[in-house]
């Protein structure tokens, strides 16, 4: 196996095949934004045991690093445009495996439609630790916040919930197999096209990675509004839905995280505007909730009641 100098040549460089990338030459990318477009920057870390699974498929975890910072593109109603990479290795990331991610980084970053500018890459830690700067735009003004929710609003959620959880229980080999949840928890689909077709029609967003109540309370407090889940109405897959059982089965999906999914609000008299969103960026949205007074974040199931656990789902200490 080759050091970091033929890794960078040999696997990196061709993935930044693009102008701004200098063929990894320089010592930093060199970008011509979109003129007059205002830029939009994040950052997400996989930790190896945190994020994900040491035996999980490498060109999975690499798809993953992606995803999941083209979701909080989304989540802001951008575009991507390019990405930087920090990697640190440890001996277990061997050349099999590193060739295995950049191949699957590479297959990632071609269906986004997302440039690699850059990034670093430094070994010898005793577990990986893979980082990623997602950069993209907006219209001028245009980007969604998280704040922007009043009392009235219909409270909206993309795709399916909890598929996700159940895949982690399934790799960590808890739960029986079933390859379509599996995939839910490796390789998240960014709702990048529902994202930029809510502008101006959404009046707060995020996406949803710690889970569903507890996105949904960080929504309420960044806008000084109570968000009301009713729980039955929280779209599950069928797959999902058969591993369901009562309140506790939905609390469990509603709380599992690492769903990517988006999470939005928008007045009761845009719901044909919320329809030709999703029916243009060909994503499902459902209608699980409404805005009230208030703070934070509210779960009710069937009877009405009002049965918000203490744990709204994943947070790092
Ligand atoms: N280590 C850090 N340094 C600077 N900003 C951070 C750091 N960690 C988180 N943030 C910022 O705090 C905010 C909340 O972070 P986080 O909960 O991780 O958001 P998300 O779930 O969308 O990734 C984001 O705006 C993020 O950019
Ligand atoms: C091996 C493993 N254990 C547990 C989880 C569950 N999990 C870990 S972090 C996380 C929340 C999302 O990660 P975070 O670093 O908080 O991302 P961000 O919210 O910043 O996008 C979840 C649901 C997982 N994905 N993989
Ligand atoms: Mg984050
Ligand atoms: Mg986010
Ligand atoms: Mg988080």
């Amino acid at each position: 196996m080759g050091g970091e100098r033929e890794f960078i040549a040999s696997l990196l460089v061709p993935l930044a095949n693009t102008p701004a990338a200098r063929g990894l030459a320089d010592d930093a990318a060199v970008w011509t934004p979109p003129l007059g477009r205002d830029l939009v920057v994040t950052h997400d870390v996989l930790a190896c045991g945190v994020h994900y699974l040491p035996g999980d498929p490498p060109g999975d975890v690499a798809w993953k690093l992606l995803a999941v910072n083209l979701s909080d593109l989304a989540a802001m109603g951008a575009t991507p445009a390019g990405v930087l990479m920090g990697l640190a290795l440890s001996a277990a990331e061997d050349g099999a495996w590193r060739e295995a991610f950049v191949a699957g980084l590479g297959r990632a970053m071609t269906h986004f439609g997302v440039a690699m500018w850059g990034g670093d890459t430094v070994t010898g830690i005793d577990r990986a630790v893979l980082g990623l700067t997602a950069v993209g735009f907006v219209e001028p003004g245009q980007a969604l916040a998280r704040s922007g929710a009043s009392v009235g609003d219909d409270l909206w959620v993309s795709g399916t919930i909890g598929d996700a959880g159940l895949g982690l229980a399934i790799a960590l080999g808890e739960a029986p197999g079933d390859s379509y949840l599996l995939n839910r928890f490796r390789r998240p689909l960014p709702r990048l096209a529902l994202g930029q077709a809510l502008a101006g029609i959404a009046t707060a967003c995020m996406d949803v990675s710690d889970g569903l109540l507890i996105d949904a309370d960080r929504i309420g407090r960044a806008s000084g509004v109570r968000l009301s889940i009713v729980l039955a109405d929280v779209p599950l897959s069928g797959q999902a839905l058969a591993r369901t059982d009562g309140d506790a089965g939905m609390l469990a999906r509603a709380t599992a995280g690492d769903d990517y999914e988006l999470l939005f609000t928008a007045h009761p008299d845009r719901r044909v505007d919320v329809a030709a969103a999703a029916t243009a960026s060909r994503t499902p949205v459902t209608r699980i909730g409404q805005i009230f007074e208030g703070v934070g974040v509210a779960a009710v199931n069937n009877a009405g009641v009002d049965i918000t656990p203490a744990r709204l789902g994943w947070e790092h200490s």
